[in-house]
């Protein structure tokens, strides 16, 4: 009997997904299964073009690290922020987006309601204890593609508001393998991470990974 319940369970990637808000989704625990190569593909990404933490225009130093990959990246510095076809510093442009990694974005963006999204930029986040994202709309891409977040290693709070600023916050718990989608009207929510909480991840030590897919062309 238990056997039987057993294997009716669905697969992780069945599960419903949990709506935040109208156009916005998690999928829980959706990239679980793809943890494995596509930390390897972070580590080789990280090799060409490494993780750095960038300057913001305001004279301070972002505290999360960032590299990308595919057709551009996004870049910061004191003279502003902006997407960038090639490493400012370099001038090498970005390693190539894994084939794998798009169509495993195409396919979480449909089961999320948003067939045919094809994305052709990857910004990878790097996060150690304390890293934070402050408050902000995701609005220097295309805004009728929605965008793709997959969570890695430590667990962080993902904070989801509203279109204006000064909305309440709701705290999302993220975890290793989830995947958020927004697009529609939820595409210019804001939103943030909190401050990572310390900690020891099997698979990633004490660092949290979040990639995001996006269409800038
Ligand atoms: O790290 C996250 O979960 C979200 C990152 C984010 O909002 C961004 O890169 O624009
Ligand atoms: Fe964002």
């Amino acid at each position: 009997m238990m056997q039987h319940e057993f294997m009716l369970d669905p697969p992780p990637y069945a599960h419903s997904p949990e709506v935040l808000d109208t156009g916005a989704c998690v999928l829980r625990g959706h990239a679980a299964g793809h943890a494995a190569d596509m930390i390897a593909g972070i580590r080789d990404i990280a090799r060409a073009m490494p993780f750095r933490r960038m300057a913001t225009p305001g004279g301070g130093r972002m505290s999360v690290a960032m590299t990308a990959c595919g057709a551009g990246g996004w870049w910061s510095d004191e003279r502003g922020y902006r997407y960038v076809a090639r490493d400012p510093e370099t001038g090498r442009p970005w390693p190539a987006m894994p084939d794998a990694w798009r169509d495993f974005a195409t396919e979480a963006a449909r089961q999320a309601g948003y067939a045919g999204f094809v994305p052709d930029v990857c910004l990878i986040n790097g996060y150690r204890p304390g890293a934070r994202m402050g408050l902000h709309q995701d609005r220097d891409e295309r805004l009728d593609a929605p965008v793709v977040s997959v969570s890695f290693g430590l667990p962080a709070i993902f904070q989801w508001g509203g279109l204006r600023r000064t909305d309440p916050l709701r705290r999302v718990p993220l975890r290793h393998g989830d995947v958020v989608v927004w697009g529609g009207p939820s595409r210019l929510v804001f939103h943030g991470v909190a401050a990572l909480r310390a900690g020891d991840h099997a698979v990633t030590g004490p660092c949290r990974y979040n990639l995001t897919f996006r269409r800038v062309g």
